[in-house]
């Protein structure tokens, strides 16, 4: 569906030249939701930007749908649906219907179609209460449901996600994200995901990207990113009473908090569990994944992968 090969474009700026985005490659095939990582500045909006026909790169290939974007950018925008979690695409005094209505006309969508899928998204995304209400007057989560609608109404092949749950409270991501889902498995939509929000990634994407200073440091699968670049996991071990010695042989102490002992370790857990229960009398032990969000701030801050992606 997308395919980038040695994408690169810098901008000029007051302090020189910028390589916002350096020799950039990556594949997206049809039906892939991929999460596309990186800090502030890192260079996701301007791939973006490319992808969607706004930018004209200075040098590579890209190519979606069979389209270059920036030379068929009609065509192309017809097949793609976008949503900027900071900006709307609806008309801001118009009641929602209204705005719907007159993104049919924009898009030409068969009026049998947009009855279909404004019925569709109405029931998937509770819009019924607030179709009525002008885009300045709703929440930000009942206008990212909106949006989310506004942006697939034409029944597009691709979406773009900047964002999507920016500023929500926990239920409303949720809901965002099963919409995500559902579009995806049901109608096959390729979804590429801009988030700062690790939650939407492991919600949704099997396959991250991680760009930063205009380089892709990783392009892979977000378990595997985990293992291989994840910190310790962590034991946590209740013992019968307090051991009066807490030390394990082959494990990392990090804390005791009376019969509660923690330990760190990598890889299987099978060998650190029996050692510690041959030490002392065990009630209970669990095993703690490192989170996410702390891998890719290593990753982001050590440069772990520069030396290639994957
Ligand atoms: N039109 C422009 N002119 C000059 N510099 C730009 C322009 N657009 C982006 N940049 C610069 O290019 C670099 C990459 O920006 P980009 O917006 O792609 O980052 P990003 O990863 O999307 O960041 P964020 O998460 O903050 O949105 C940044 O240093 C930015 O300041």
């Amino acid at each position: 569906m997308i395919h980038v090969q040695h994408l690169h474009k810098t901008f000029r700026t007051r302090q020189g030249p910028l390589e916002a985005v350096r020799d950039v490659s990556f594949q997206i095939a049809r039906g892939e939701i991929v999460g596309y990582l990186g800090p502030n500045g890192a260079g996701k909006s301007t791939t973006i930007k490319v992808l969607t026909g706004l930018l004209v790169p200075d040098r590579g290939r890209v190519e979606v749908g069979g389209l270059i974007p920036w030379e068929e950018r009609r065509r192309h925008v017809a097949r793609l649906g976008a949503v900027f979690g900071q900006r709307t695409t609806l008309w801001w005094d118009l009641p929602v219907q209204d705005s719907l209505e007159l993104l049919r006309h924009v898009y030409r969508i068969p009026q049998a179609r947009f009855r279909e899928n404004l019925a569709a998204f109405t029931e998937l995304l509770e819009l019924g209460p607030f179709l009525g209400t002008p885009a300045r007057a709703l929440s930000l989560g009942q206008r990212m449901r909106a949006d989310l609608a506004a942006a697939l109404l034409h029944d597009p092949e691709l979406l773009f996600l900047d964002e999507p749950t920016v500023g929500l409270d926990v239920v409303a991501k949720e809901r965002i994200r099963e919409f995500v889902r559902h579009v995806n498995r049901e109608h096959g939509v390729t979804v590429l995901l801009t988030t700062h929000d690790l939650g939407d990634v492991e919600r949704l994407a099997r396959r991250v990207m991680i760009i930063d200073h205009g380089q892709l440091l990783y392009d892979g699968d977000l378990a595997r990113l985990q293992t291989r670049y994840g910190s310790a996991r962590e034991l946590v071990v209740d013992f019968e009473e307090a051991p009066a010695d807490p030390q394990v042989s082959g494990l990392e102490l990090l804390g005791t908090d009376g019969p509660r002992v923690r330990y760190a370790f990598t890889g299987a857990a099978a060998g650190p569990i029996a050692r510690v229960t041959a030490h002392a009398p065990v009630r209970d032990i669990t095993v703690k994944e490192p989170d996410i969000e702390a891998t890719v701030r290593r990753i982001y801050e050590g440069g772990l992968l520069r030396s290639g992606v994957g």
